[in-house]
Formats: C-alpha cells, sequence, structure tokens
C-alpha cells in the first residue's frame, strides 16, 4: 500500500462535474468526492502518487480543459498536490522493479543488486523526488532515440559518438544523461530548474560511477547552458510541451550547423506546435515516435 497521495482539487462549473468524474475514474483516481463552493463545484479526488507523474496529471489539466471547451463552458482550475509524505520512499520502492528499455538498456532501482551476465547497459537509479525512473513513456522515447542516435551499431548513429558533447534541458533524476554517457557520449551538460533534480543527477551520476568532469550538472536551464559551452552536438529535452516551445529560441545559442535534438513531454496533439516552433527556428523534424498519448520528435538543425 501507498502513503503518498496526490490530492487533485478542481473548481469547476457544476454542470462539468459529470465529465470531470469520468475522466478522473479514468485516470485511475480512487474516491472522489465533490462539494458546493459559491456557485461553484471542488471536485476532490485522489490517486497513488506511483501511478501519475507530473506529467500525468498536467495532461489531465489540459483535457478538462478541452472537455470544457468543447462543451461551451468556462475551463476549470486543476490544482494538485502531494499528501502524506510519510514513508513515500519505502512504499514506492515496492513498487519500481528492473526495468528493460529500448535494445540497450536496464534501468535497475539502486537498492537492488545488480544482475550478473546481463548483456544490457545497467542504468541505476534512485531518483528520490526528481522525475525519472524510466516508467514514464517520455523518458523511454527519449532513451530509445538516444540508442538510435549514439550506438554506433545502428544505420542512424553519429560516426563520432565518443566525440559527441550533450545537453540535457530537465535532467530530473539524470536519467538521460547517464544514459548518453553509457551509450558512450564524450560529455553532458545537465540543467534542470529544480535544485532536488540537480540533486538527484550528480547522486546518479556516482552511483554509476560517472566522472564528474563528463556530467556537468547545474541548476537553471538553456541560460546556464549558453554561459557553460559554446555549441552542443546533441539536445535532450523531456519537458512539457509549453515549456519546450518557450525555450526553443534560446536554444539557438548552443546548436551547432549540424546539432541534433531529442524532445519530448509532448502530447500528442501538441506536437504540431511545438513542431512549428521548431522549425521557425531552424530546426527540422526528422521523426515523430509516439508512445500512449505522448510523442518524441527526433530533429536536427536545418541547412
Ligand atoms: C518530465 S521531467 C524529465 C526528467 C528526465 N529528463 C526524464 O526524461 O525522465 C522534466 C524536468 O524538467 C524540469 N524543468 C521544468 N521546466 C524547466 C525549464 N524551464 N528549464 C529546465 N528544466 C525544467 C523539471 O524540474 C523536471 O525535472
Amino acid at each position: 500500500m501507498t502513503n503518498t497521495w496526490w490530492e487533485i482539487q478542481i473548481l469547476c462549473e457544476p454542470s462539468l462535474e459529470e465529465s470531470i468524474f469520468w475522466r478522473l475514474d479514468n485516470f485511475g483516481c480512487r474516491g472522489i468526492a465533490s462539494e458546493k463552493k459559491g456557485s461553484s463545484f471542488l471536485v476532490k479526488s485522489y490517486l497513488p502518487q506511483f501511478q501519475a507523474h507530473l506529467l500525468d496529471l498536467a495532461a489531465l489539466s489540459l483535457w478538462l480543459r478541452q472537455d470544457a471547451l468543447c462543451l461551451g463552458l468556462s475551463t476549470p482550475v486543476t490544482r494538485w498536490e502531494l499528501i502524506n509524505e510519510q514513508d513515500w520512499a519505502s512504499s514506492w520502492k515496492q513498487h519500481w522493479q528492473p526495468q528493460e528499455i529500448g535494445d540497450r538498456f536496464l534501468i535497475n532501482p539502486a537498492w537492488l543488486p545488480v544482475p550478473e551476465n546481463n548483456n544490457r547497459l545497467i542504468l541505476r537509479l534512485d531518483p528520490g523526488v526528481a522525475f525519472g525512473t524510466g516508467n514514464h513513456a517520455t523518458t523511454q522515447l527519449c532513451l530509445e532515440s538516444l540508442e538510435m542516435r549514439l550506438s554506433t551499431t545502428m544505420p542512424f548513429a553519429s560516426e563520432q559518438t565518443e566525440s559527441e558533447i550533450i545537453a540535457d534541458i530537465g535532467c530530473g533524476s539524470g536519467i538521460l544523461s547517464i544514459g548518453a554517457l553509457l551509450l558512450g557520449a564524450k560529455q553532458v551538460y545537465a540543467v534542470d530548474t529544480d535544485p532536488l533534480a540537480v540533486k538527484s543527477t550528480i547522486e546518479n551520476s556516482e552511483l554509476n560511477g560517472i566522472e564528474p568532469e563528463r556530467l556537468v550538472t547545474r541548476e537553471g536551464s538553456v541560460e546556464v547552458l549558453t554561459e557553460l559551452v559554446k555549441g552542443v552536438d546533441g539536445i535532450v529535452c523531456n519537458i512539457l510541451a509549453d515549456v519546450i516551445i518557450s525555450l526553443v529560441p534560446q536554444m539557438s545559442a548552443i546548436a551547432k550547423p549540424n546539432t541534433w535534438a531529442i524532445f519530448s513531454g509532448i502530447l500528442i496533439e501538441q506536437s504540431k506546435s511545438v513542431a512549428e516552433a521548431l522549425e521557425k527556428n531552424g530546426w527540422v523534424v526528422a521523426t515523430l515516435w509516439r508512445r500512449k498519448e505522448w510523442c518524441c520528435l527526433n530533429v536536427r538543425r536545418g541547412i
């Protein structure tokens, strides 16, 4: 049993209540209740924390807004917070098992023994409260894209994997940075606006025996990268679509004429607006991979 729950609160017009209940039920929420708040309704619902990442909650909020717009009603306000943090770590640890991703990776929780006779790249991880266990479709899509980019046996792989310098924007647990380094990249510059993510990336880097100079981690975003490095060969960025769109113009400062990039955290219905923002800023979309309701854009710098 988990001890930490998301409490999701939705303030809405009364006529939206039914469609919200339906959405929450489909989302896996347990215990849905509503109360009158003036002329509005406040719907409260609960979900074990391990069942939803922040990205999923953001997607839920978007669907609720879209439902309201389709019905011609004013959009609801969705908020979420974690309640009852006690025993979170131990309860969550019971739910997280080693996981194979793509053809090359095995994500192994830090507290489990490293499997013997396994020919996969073992990525050891203790994300703590940071995002990035490998369970989420967007992280998987990014790792698989990195695999295609950096595994020398892959047809689209870079011929100079061992000299590739990569930026990881929104590094979370550091899973993508460490994945790129295990695949043979020379160096990764990882940034995240959340100081807990920065701490988690540094700890996971040590856990995987990565030399500190190969994974440089800082709190912040693209503006910090521009101070750290002149140009990078590749970029991975798994954040929400809106954030990606706002960061794309600044990314030109760290892009070289042949830089490639992997973007995820994008709902399928948002892919068009992200692709447009990328193309406006000198990127060419090469492929779109999808898993569940999420997609991942593989792009390269335009000529
Ligand atoms: C979806 S998680 C991705 C974690 C990990 N890279 C993965 O793929 O599993 C997004 C991360 O981006 C960070 N973030 C959000 N906005 C950001 C921004 N503007 N610049 C840098 N990081 C940001 C969040 O703190 C969070 O750790």
